[in-house]
Order: structure tokens, then C-alpha cells, then sequence
């Protein structure tokens, strides 16, 4: 069985009170005294269902991005609606049933209300050379804000130069310009690295380092070397055993978070509530059907700064609904992101089924996740 109460969540210094993270995918939720949105009940189905439910789809990437040009996803039709299961394919059962709970939670059971009806997106920017920028920007109707990736393997510092210095030309004085890590630096290597990318103007850097030693001490670092850049942390939340720890340990500024590595959106609240820091929603390179959860988690955050990762709709070259779930003026609005969860395309299912035998190695793996909810 998967508890939440397993991961060991303790606050972090400052923040608010006990929180009420021992509910558990599958089960009624008493009140307890807890939060009013986690009385909400959620009924797993059970395996033949979800095997039911489920549609295997191979959908083909216009830019390569985390090393794969195909994102394999399974569209699960829940009687509340579409959800989608796409754990990343090198993650393991465990990881794989927390994004079943989000699923689960998003096809079976109610997501939080919404506190604003739009959200702002920024435009993401893979590895891609300079001159590949514009055209990657040109897809995404966003001009305030663009995540770069950097530190990619077999690139150079240099690179990552050029390529932010392409987005800060091609975007203007005025955009807000994250790099994003994926914790490939050592402390040294960030500092050189920001040391050269602050001047550009840097809203923040994403996961520079792997572990959250690593980070604290980048923090502490960075503000020797006068490069005060922020810190967010991204997979220190999502991967992590305990997802407050970075908070605790002072080693992040802001904080990323995932509708599904996190279990949902009703635990990704819980996350960033008791972390008690700023936040960012980001995709996990999802189907538009997976993006409208993650407006949903956006727009029902408390207090949200900063623009979220939620265009990555435009790195699909296909998607599993006619009209994709792309930003419009820079925005996402929550009445486009639950239009999109029930106009999930028959017609793109079948053309973008997977072959029989990715299709067996998922609901293999489905059936393994399934038991571990
Ligand atoms: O945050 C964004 O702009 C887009 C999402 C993104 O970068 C991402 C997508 C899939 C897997 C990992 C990541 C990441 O943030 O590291
Ligand atoms: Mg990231």
C-alpha cells in the first residue's frame, strides 16, 4: 500500500500548522480536523476497470527533450472524466503508482476548486542551438515568460550562453528568462554557470544541482559571489523521499511541483502549503489532458508569482485532443483546461495507439502500479 504518511513530512521552520498528509488514494477521507478540500472522496477502481479505462497512445515530439522524441501516454477514461498515466518509462512502480493517485484522482474522484479562472505560462525552451530559438518561441503565444534548458549533456557553458542570450534578444528586456538544470552542475559548476548567465537577468535557476546539500550550499555560494540568483527546486520536490526537506533546509528560494509525481492535486497543495514557499506548476511533459490538471493545480493554489510550465503542449508534434491545450495572450484559463479533459479525440486515439507491445508493457505496468495504490 502506498501512505502518504510514509514519506516522513515534517514542516519546515515558520510554517503553517500541522498538515494533513495521511490520506491515502483509495479511501474515504474523514475531516479529522483536517483541510475542508480533503473531504472529498475518491474510490479507486479496481484493476479490471482501470485495464478498461485505459488507452495506450505514442504520441511524436517536434524537439527532442529529456533525451526521447516520443512521449508514450495512457488516457484513462474515468467516469469524472479523461486522465492521463505517463510515468516517466525509466521510473519505477513506486514512482509509477504516485502518478496513478493523480490519475485516479483526476478520472475517479474531485479535483480542488479553483481561487482564479486564468493562469500564466511560460514558453520552454529545450537544448535546442541559437538558431533553432526563435522558432521553438514561435510556437508558444507568450512573450512574458521562457524557461531554458541548460547543462545538457555533451553541451558547453558556452552553449547555454548563446542560448539564453538568443531567447533575452529574441524576447526583450522585459520577459522573465528561467534556466532549468535538471541538477546536472556540481556547486562549482553553478556558480560559474550563473556567474556568466546572471548578467542576461535571471528570474531563477531550476534544480542547478542534484541534491539538496548541493543546493544549500549554491545558495550560500551564489550570495558570496554576488550573483543572486534564486534557487527552485524541482526534482528535490518531485523525486524526493521527503518533498519538504528542501524547504527545511533552506535550499531553495521557490519550489516546482507536478500534479502527478506528487500524487495528485490535492497532495501537491499539501506540498507547497507545508514547504511555505513560493511556487511554480510545470508539466511533466504531458498530453493536453494532463496539462488541464496542472491549470487546475495552478488555479487553485493560494498564491501564485510566477508563471507555470503548463505550454508544453507546443513540444508535441501530436496530441490526444483536436484543438491542443496551447496558451493564448500568455494564459491558460481553467474553462479551456476542463474543456480539453472532456474532449479527449476517439480519432487521436486509434491514430497514435501504441504498437501491441508497448501496449502490453503498460498495462503490465499498470496492473504492478495498480497494486500499489
Ligand atoms: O517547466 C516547464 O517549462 C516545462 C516542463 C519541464 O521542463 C519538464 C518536463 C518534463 C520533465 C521534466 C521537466 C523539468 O522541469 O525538469
Ligand atoms: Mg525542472
Amino acid at each position: 500500500m502506498y501512505h502518504f504518511s510514509a514519506m516522513g513530512l515534517t514542516l519546515p521552520q515558520g510554517g503553517p500548522g500541522r498538515s494533513h498528509l495521511d490520506r491515502r488514494c483509495g479511501q474515504p477521507v474523514s475531516a479529522g480536523g483536517g483541510s475542508p478540500r480533503l473531504d472529498r472522496v475518491t474510490v479507486t477502481p479496481d484493476l479490471p476497470a482501470l485495464l478498461e479505462a485505459a488507452h495506450v497512445v505514442t504520441l511524436p515530439m517536434r524537439v527532442r527533450f529529456r533525451g526521447v522524441s516520443e512521449r508514450e501516454a495512457v488516457l484513462l477514461r474515468g467516469p469524472r472524466g479523461w486522465a492521463e498515466w505517463a510515468p516517466f518509462v525509466e521510473y519505477d512502480d513506486a514512482d509509477a503508482a504516485r502518478w496513478l493517485a493523480a490519475a485516479v484522482e483526476a478520472g475517479w474522484g474531485e479535483l480542488p476548486p479553483p481561487v482564479r479562472d486564468a493562469v500564466g505560462v511560460n514558453a520552454t525552451v529545450p537544448a535546442v542551438p541559437p538558431d533553432q530559438v526563435q522558432g521553438v518561441l514561435a510556437r508558444y503565444d507568450v512573450s512574458r515568460t521562457a524557461k531554458v534548458k541548460v547543462a545538457e549533456k555533451g553541451q558547453a557553458l558556452a552553449d547555454d550562453v548563446a542560448r539564453v542570450t538568443e531567447v533575452r534578444r529574441v524576447l526583450g528586456p522585459d520577459a522573465r528568462i528561467r534556466v532549468d538544470a535538471n541538477g546536472a552542475w556540481s556547486v562549482d559548476e553553478a556558480v560559474e554557470a550563473l556567474r556568466a548567465l546572471a548578467p542576461l537577468g535571471l528570474e531563477y535557476a531550476e534544480q542547478p544541482c542534484a541534491t539538496v546539500e548541493e543546493l544549500a550550499a549554491l545558495r550560500v555560494a551564489l550570495a558570496r559571489a554576488g550573483a543572486e540568483v534564486p534557487v527552485a527546486a524541482d526534482e528535490s520536490v518531485r523525486r524526493a523521499e521527503d518533498p519538504l526537506r528542501v524547504a527545511r533546509e533552506r535550499a531553495a528560494d521557490l519550489v516546482v511541483v507536478k500534479v502527478a509525481p506528487l500524487g495528485g492535486v490535492a497532495r501537491a497543495l499539501e506540498v507547497v502549503e507545508a514547504c511555505g514557499l513560493p511556487a511554480v506548476v510545470s508539466s511533466a511533459l504531458d498530453t493536453s489532458v494532463g496539462l488541464a490538471v496542472g491549470v487546475r493545480l495552478a488555479a487553485a493554489l493560494p498564491r501564485l508569482e510566477h508563471d507555470c510550465g503548463l505550454g508544453t503542449a507546443a513540444l508535441l508534434r501530436a496530441d490526444v485532443v483536436a484543438d491542443p491545450l496551447l496558451p493564448v495572450g500568455g494564459e491558460l484559463t481553467t474553462a479551456r483546461a476542463d474543456a480539453a479533459r472532456r474532449a479527449t479525440d476517439p480519432a487521436s486515439l486509434t491514430a497514435y495507439r501504441s504498437s501491441a507491445e508497448r501496449e502490453r508493457w503498460w498495462r503490465e505496468r499498470l496492473a504492478r502500479a495498480h497494486a500499489l495504490v
